[in-house]
């Protein structure tokens, strides 16, 4: 048997093995090491190897432990019968923390995402899938800034599992870095040769059914296709089943939702805090009132991608609408989606054949629930986002609703009301379902009434009143005769077994009874079984109309949600448009505003306009709410480009294509970078990537070295943001000598404080002006710095603000020619890297410097001018040095 398992080993080497022995799975050598460790298991041995083991029946919750300690789990079963010899064995599953389907190893309002990243030419491709609802979503990210897009999917993802190609990890530092920084990540690190595009191709249109992925957006040559199709390969080898419900594809870049990158993620704390990464005192828990896990799930995801089209936001923000100004209609329907399961889920088990009893009666109450839901909702004329949702929402009697109509009717009437989770033991199947069925039922029930009536036979016949029919495995119905009574045990009682109370008999009669209802009960469940997959299979065929109801469920929830929260905060929709500008009047932090008493938030105004000011310094003591100020402003355009009511009393938000939120000092030990370091690299992020209609939140950038260093490095930042990019800013800092740079686009705004003879009131409203007072001493008083430390402190400062150490005078920024490549530079030089010149041919390599030529042209642009930008690595001259 060892030998056995040494085999089977062999080929799950990355996994923790569980092999079935009758009712136990064991684990063995450095499994069992591991985990009797990692679970707190007796470590027992079997000839000499360490051995642990868990009862099968308990497994699960054995496995969800490992899973969430990152483990990979594979499931060795008896596939033939216990006799003679070795009993055969085999994996029939692996279980992973990215490929699990299971309720049980999943949380219900997250997603669960497995990834891949491959190397595809000169971009990176990335592929993700949630096989737990079956989304299936894949990218590309161009070379340049690959390392930098992929921290922000993975944190925007929370990706659990990953697949790299081997040479992206060994080649590739960055990448690295970005991939070890992710503790939790499951990595699956693939040889190169198992990229291959046209296998890939295959495998996606095989899961499709299609014959071109044009349909999906993946051209011939599209980069996402080696990721995505490696993605399928290993859930082919890890599921071992079809996964029916993976249907399409959606193929997107950064263009379609706002880029908001790790950094940003993390410091303006949308899904998870910066002190533990729970979701308390984040955007997401103020926002989050949906009541089912398929609402709560898309919710986030939209919190996480806000759109950058203002058809789709308004859509949103009318769905919204409707339902805050019909708040009977919104109670009514968070009382239906209460009571509503996570049909997409389920739609997954359906799918890969895992649902069971419990499942499909799930299935039944969420289209007891969605009919309600779809009934109620019709009167309002809601527009629907998704394809799916809109048709159902679309079409009065489509051909969806019929089918999900049969399906509920074909629950309603087949399924037992309680039905067991295993397929063995019967339990599933309604009465008057079959008539089959119910003529086995009652040959079963008469049986045991026959029975009843035997034993009082007997009893009256033997004189023995403690005589019992019992039951096992080993030797069926018998007699139970109590010592003190064998003497009157007759003649027809065939005895089978002694025990120390007394003994076991049976008879002819027992026997032909037993062969009875034996016999029905048998056929019973198999009967029942076969009715069960019937009705599982019917399900399955109704997969796309169920994963539509999914959704509609899931945007009408989401949608409901945020009526709600608007509702209880108070918020305003908010008119997206697509203006370089922000006005919100009286804006709040939705977060702080929320965990403070009511009508203690002091609202703020936010004016940055393309034509007037677009950037504001802010400056102010210590405590006044400059970063509360800054981060509501992200926050709210984030909610609103997201398709939710903002905090405030009105706000027109022109929507950004990218929103960067920096502070500076922070740490980032992880990366075993200076922290200085951590604060220029996301600084120099900032300037390589932001464009006209970004949003910059910058919190005190450049506190991280020295005073003049800092400030210096501050003050460029600010000229170039000013200046080269354009972009709506909000830049507060301590550094007050910054509000000297003059500029027409700047305004100087801070916080105001009343200071009474050192009486110091925060008021935390925004004034027009700068302000040249941290108070940073009365700051320290409030920590509790001791006072001798305080009054020492306080004559040095005086000593150090008459010598006023920054006394020079600013040269005027000289408009210089810009080092970085503008976007429309940039995109060109990225297509630029991509070509293979070898498989042009010579017209189609003349047409494209005809069409290189009339890009240059165009006025204001000049690539010419900058062509030493873009010389080659090696030094020698690059296309860019002829002259055009
Ligand atoms: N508008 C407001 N209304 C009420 N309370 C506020 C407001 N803004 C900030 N606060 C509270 O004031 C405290 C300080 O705010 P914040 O951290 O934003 O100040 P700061 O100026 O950035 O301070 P520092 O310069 O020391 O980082 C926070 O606890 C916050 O809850």
């Amino acid at each position: 048997m060892l030998d056995q398992y040494r085999r089977i080993k062999r080929d799950h080497q990355g996994e923790v093995l569980f092999f079935r022995l009758g009712d136990f799975y064991e684990m063995f050598q450095e499994d069992a090491v591991e985990v009797s460790s990692l679970l707190n298991l007796t470590l027992t041995s079997r000839t000499g190897q360490p051995m642990c083991g868990v009862p099968y029946h308990a497994a699960r919750s054995y496995i969800a432990r490992l899973m969430r300690l990152g483990k990979k789990v594979a499931i060795c079963e008896q596939i033939s019968e216990p006799g003679n010899g070795l009993i055969e064995r085999q994996v029939v599953e692996i279980i992973t923390p990215g490929t699990t389907i299971d309720e049980d190893y999943l949380d219900r309002g997250s997603s669960n995402y497995l990834a891949c990243l491959a190397l595809s030419k000169e971009s990176l491709s990335f592929a993700y899938i949630d096989l737990s609802i079956g989304d299936f979503y894949a990218t590309s990210f161009p070379s340049e800034n690959a390392a930098e897009l992929l921290r922000g999917e993975l944190e925007r993802l929370d990706v659990k599992e990953m697949i790299i190609q081997e040479s992206l990890l060994e080649e590739y530092k960055p990448i690295k870095d970005a991939i070890d920084e992710r503790t939790g990540l499951v990595l699956n690190r693939w040889a190169d040769w198992l990229f291959d595009k046209e296998r890939s191709r295959e495998r996606l249109n095989k899961q499709f059914g299609s014959a071109s992925l044009k349909g999906f957006g993946l051209g011939e040559n599209a980069p996402e296709i080696i990721s995505a199709g490696a993605l399928l390969d290993y859930l082919d080898d890890t599921a071992k089943t079809l996964i029916p419900h993976v249907r399409a594809i959606a193929v997107y870049d950064d263009s379609e939702f706002v880029g908001i990158d790790e950094a940003t993620q993390r410091n303006l704390e949308l899904i998870r805090n910066l002190q533990d990464g729970e979701n308390h005192f984040t955007l997401l828990e103020v926002m989050d009132h949906t009541r089912t896990a398929m609402g709560r799930r898309l919710l986030k995801g939209r919190i996480l991608h806000p759109l950058r089209d203002a058809a789709k936001i308004n859509a949103r923000l009318g769905m919204v609408e409707k339902l805050y100004h019909n708040q009977e209609k919104l109670g009514c329907f968070r009382d239906m989606l209460a009571k509503t399961p996570d049909l997409e889920r389920l739609c997954s088990r359906i799918a890969m054949d895992k649902a069971h009893g419990k499942d499909m009666a799930a299935v039944k109450n969420a289209l007891n629930s969605f009919g309600l839901i779809y009934q109620e909702s019709r009167v309002f004329d809601f527009q629907f986002e998704s394809p799916e949702a809109a048709l159902l929402a679309g079409e009065k009697n489509s051909q969806a609703l019929v089918l999900l109509g049969e399906l509920k009717k074909l629950l309603e009437k087949g399924l037992a009301e309680d039905p067991s989770i295993l397929l063995t033991e019967g339990k599933l199947i309604q009465e008057g379902f079959d008539p089959e069925l119910d003529r086995l039922r009652e040959l079963r029930d008469n049986g045991r009434k026959t029975l009843e009536t035997y034993l009082e036979e007997e009893k009256g016949l033997t004189g023995i009143a403690s005589l019992k029919i019992r039951y096992n495995r080993l030797i069926g119905y018998y007699f139970e005769v109590n010592k003190n009574h064998l003497s009157k045990v007759p003649g027809h009682f065939i005895r089978r077994q002694g025990m120390a109370t007394g003994e076991r008999y049976t008879t002819n009669r027992l026997g032909e009874l037993e062969s009875e209802i034996n016999g029905a009960s048998d056929k019973i469940i198999e009967l029942e079984k076969k009715l069960f997959l019937e009705i599982r299979e019917q399900a399955k065929s109704c997969l796309e109309s169920l994963g539509s109801a999914g959704r509609y469920i899931a945007e009408l929830d989401a949608a409901q949600s945020l009526a709600r929260a608007s509702t209880i905060h108070g918020w305003a929709r908010p008119i997206v448009d697509n203006e370089n500008r922000l006005r919100i009047i009286e804006g709040r932090h939705p977060v702080v505003e929320a965990h403070l008493p009511r009508g203690e938030f002091i609202p703020n105004d936010v004016i940055l306009d393309e034509a007037g000011i677009a950037f504001a310094l802010i400056t102010g003591p210590n405590m006044a709410g400059k970063s509360t100020y800054l981060r509501q402003a992200a926050l709210t355009v984030i909610m609103a480009q997201a398709g939710s009511f903002v905090p405030a009393e009105e706000a027109i938000i022109g929507m950004c294509d990218r929103i960067y939120c920096r502070v500076g000092a922070s740490d980032s030990l992880a990366r075993g970078e200076s922290t200085f370091l951590v604060e220029m690299n996301e600084t120099a992020y900032i300037l390589h990537t932001a464009t006209e209609k970004s949003l910059v939140i910058m919190d005190e950038i450049g506190r991280g070295t020295g005073t003049n260093d800092g400030l210096s490095i501050a003050w460029a930042v600010c000229e170039d943001l000013l200046d080269r990019i354009k972009c709506r800013t909000l830049f507060a800092t301590h550094y007050h000598e910054l509000s000297q740079i003059s500029h027409p686009r700047m305004s100087n705004r801070s916080m105001e404080v009343s200071d009474n003879n050192g009486e110091i009131v925060f008021l935390r409203k925004l004034k027009e002006g700068s302000t040249s007072n941290s108070y940073g001493l009365h700051a320290a008083r409030l920590a509790g710095l001791p006072e001798t430390v305080l009054e020492r402190a306080g004559e040095i400062l005086e000593t150090l603000e008459a010598a006023n150490p920054i006394k020079a005078q600013i040269p005027p920024h000289e408009k210089k020619e810009s080092k970085v490549p503008s976007e429309r530079e940039a995109k060109f030089l990225s297509k630029l890297a991509k070509l293979d010149p070898d498989s042009l041919t010579p017209l189609e390599a003349l047409n494209l410097i005809h069409e290189w030529k009339k890009s240059v042209s165009v006025p204001g642009e000049n690539f010419v001018k900058r062509r030493s930008l873009i010389k080659d690595e090696s030094g020698g001259p690059s296309l860019f040095d002829t002259e055009i």
